[in-house]
């Protein structure tokens, strides 16, 4: 999967994503309500003005001097409350109405988020995070824009011209029909090159994400990049990434400068239609000047919600766009999902065995699995594997055998093909997804700290822990006195991905964690295999005391750590070819003999 490709997202109707983002104002009823009223008040007040103006001239100013002087102070007084009553109008458009704008894309930002937490491993496979990041902050940012003033624009834009033309209809009709077919012909012309317009910002947005993909590739393996001293060849593929944006961004910007340039030129045929008609119609006597001047003046506030409209043709294709491609992340159904009756695990073991009281005892057990990550090649064929409840099993076997993927369908990040898993005897699709990952810590050689303290890395494995939790597990880790020795002891920021600790202290956190999650399935993914030996051999012991009493899966290359396991699996293509304890695999002279002997030079 290249950076910024995307892959197994449906594609989402027109009516659909129309309908879905109408439902996104359903909180904000009220306020849209408020913000279409003061967009009408704006759009009659802009009216009312040509038609006042048409009243002075035609009636009021033609009244003795003395009347109008006397009426002077009045007239003020009116106009000035009805420009504040459209201030306040303006006001509130512009303030509360993108505010609006700004908590729908809020409601849109936590739904994607939200379905991101909810997809399974099997999409994080196939696409890039630094897309995924692009749909969230920039697809997402003209959304805002659009939300707010999609459909105040409309509203106004719609009342203006129907508005301006009932008027324009009022004061000649001949001239008005001249002006409604090369309305309808730019209407028209906007309609036709809307679809295109769609398509540039579509890619546009692709673009973008594909720099936010190399972006994030690039800065999260930074220490690989410079390490390889390969800084140019990322500036070269980042500059790649950059110039095609700016292309298709170029093609935008040439795409909207010819757009607006033909509206413009209809805009220009408007008035020369109105200066040209106008004057044929006045010389004909069929048309006072005050009326053309006048006509004139509706012209103007007819042109402006005309553009306006222009411009949100154009808000609306990129809003459109965005929109689209969070739709269709939403409607990407996660693999794993709880099945309808799922229930928790405890639970269900509560009511099997009457004799255990809450926590269970962790027997796994593969029945014939068979696991394909494309549908297409079977990486696990028919493996039988049972680890009886308290007891360490360990995986051995040659690069590629299945020995991750076969603990990766324990906590489900990836569900059966054929065949059935099950804890304690029960089928772990039965099992709601949460309880079950409850019950299944996982150490991996690639630890992953957050950006934050010690304590919160710590607490990550039950949030709800008190301090005096926290230190315990610490303690059990063999951690406690490192991090006590440090300035800022528990309060010691890690770094991005814990890059201020040394790989056996991540560990040792990351172990930590797991004793205060207190999971009763462990998987031990060659989690010492990166350490030297002094922070082997303590990370061992924390594991030891980790894995005690808990039902234990220990993937490891190096045979000297699994000696003491309760029997050793060997996985190869996707099968258990050997089964048994140290000795006895050693005595059958089978792989796991080859193995030991190639390790060892025995
Ligand atoms: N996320 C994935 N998507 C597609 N194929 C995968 C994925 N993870 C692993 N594979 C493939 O599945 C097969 C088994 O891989 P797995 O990681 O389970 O082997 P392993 O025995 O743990 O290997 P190693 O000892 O090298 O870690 C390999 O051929 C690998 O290429």
């Amino acid at each position: 999967m290249r950076p910024g490709e995307e892959t197994d997202e449906p594609s989402v109707r027109a009516s659909e994503v129309v309908g879905a983002f109408v439902s996104y104002y359903r909180p904000y009823r009220a306020l849209l309500i408020l913000d279409l009223f003061c967009a009408s008040v704006l759009a009659v007040v802009d009216l009312a003005f040509p038609q006042i103006l048409n009243f002075f001239t035609k009636e009021f100013f033609l009244e003795p001097p003395d009347v109008i002087v006397a009426s002077l102070g009045l007239i003020a007084v009116l106009l000035a409350v009805m420009y504040a009553v459209r201030t306040a109008c303006q006001y509130f458009i512009t303030s509360w109405g993108h505010i609006m704008g700004a908590r729908m894309e809020a409601d849109m930002r936590k739904d994607l988020f939200e379905q991101y937490q909810r997809l399974s491993f099997s999409y994080y496979d196939r696409n890039n995070t630094g897309t995924m990041m692009s749909k969230l902050v920039t697809d997402l940012f003209d959304i805002s824009e659009l939300a707010h003033h999609g459909p105040e624009n409309l509203f106004i834009c719609i009342l203006k011209i129907a508005g301006s033309f009932a008027l324009l209809f009022l004061v000649n009709v001949p001239l008005t029909l001249i002006m409604l077919v090369a309305t309808v012909l730019m209407a028209a012309y906007a309609f036709w090159r809307n679809y295109r317009k769609r398509t540039i910002f579509t890619e546009n947005r692709k673009k973008m994400a594909d720099i936010n993909a190399r972006l994030q590739d690039s800065l999260g393996g930074i220490r690989v990049v410079k390490s390889f001293g390969n800084e140019g060849v990322e500036i070269g593929k980042f500059d790649e990434s950059n110039h095609r944006f700016v292309d298709t961004k170029e093609l935008s910007y040439r795409f909207m400068g010819s757009f607006h340039a033909v509206n413009s030129v209809f805009i220009g045929v408007l008035y020369t239609v109105t200066v040209v008609g106008g004057g044929y119609f006045v010389a004909q006597g069929t048309l006072e000047v005050t009326d053309l001047a006048i006509y004139a003046l509706y012209i103007g506030i007819f042109v402006s919600p005309v553009e306006q409209l222009i411009n949100f043709t154009e808000q609306f294709q990129k809003g459109y766009a965005g929109f689209r491609r969070f739709m269709e992340v939403l409607r990407v159904r996660p693999d794993i999902e709880d099945a309808p009756d799922a229930r928790d695990l405890d639970e269900i073991e509560r009511e099997q065995r009457s004799d255990t009281v809450g926590r269970a005892t962790g027997e796994i057990r593969y029945d014939g699995v068979r696991f394909s990550y494309d549908g297409e090649h079977d990486v696990l064929q028919g493996l039988n594997l049972h680890v009886p409840a308290g007891s360490t099993v360990a995986l051995v076997g040659p690069s590629g055998g299945g020995k991750t993927t076969t603990c990766s369908l324990l906590p489900r990040f990836y569900d059966v093909s054929a065949g059935s898993l099950s804890i304690d005897g029960i089928d772990v699709r039965r099992v709601r997804v949460d309880s079950l990952r409850r019950s299944i810590g996982i150490v991996q050689q690639d630890v992953y700290l957050f950006d934050g303290t010690i304590r919160e890395n710590i607490a990550y494995g039950r949030p709800d822990a008190s301090d005096d939790e926290v230190v315990r597990a610490a303690v059990l880790a063999n951690i406690h006195d490192f991090i006590c020795d440090l300035e800022d002891g528990y309060e010691t920021y890690v770094g991005e991905r814990g890059a201020r600790l040394s790989g056996g202290q991540k560990q040792r956190i990351a172990i930590a964690r797991i004793f205060l999650k207190d999971p009763r399935i462990l998987i031990l993914d060659e989690a010492t295999s990166a350490l030297d030996n002094e922070s082997e051999r303590k990370v061992q012991k924390s594991l030891e005391d980790l894995s005690r009493g808990r039902t234990t899966l220990v993937i490891a290359h190096r045979l000297s750590t699994i000696r003491g396991a309760d029997a050793i699996a060997v996985v190869e293509n996707g099968r258990v070819v050997e089964f048994g304890t140290h000795g006895h695999l050693l005595e059958s002279g089978g792989t796991y003999a080859r193995y030991y002997r190639m390790q060892f030079g025995e």
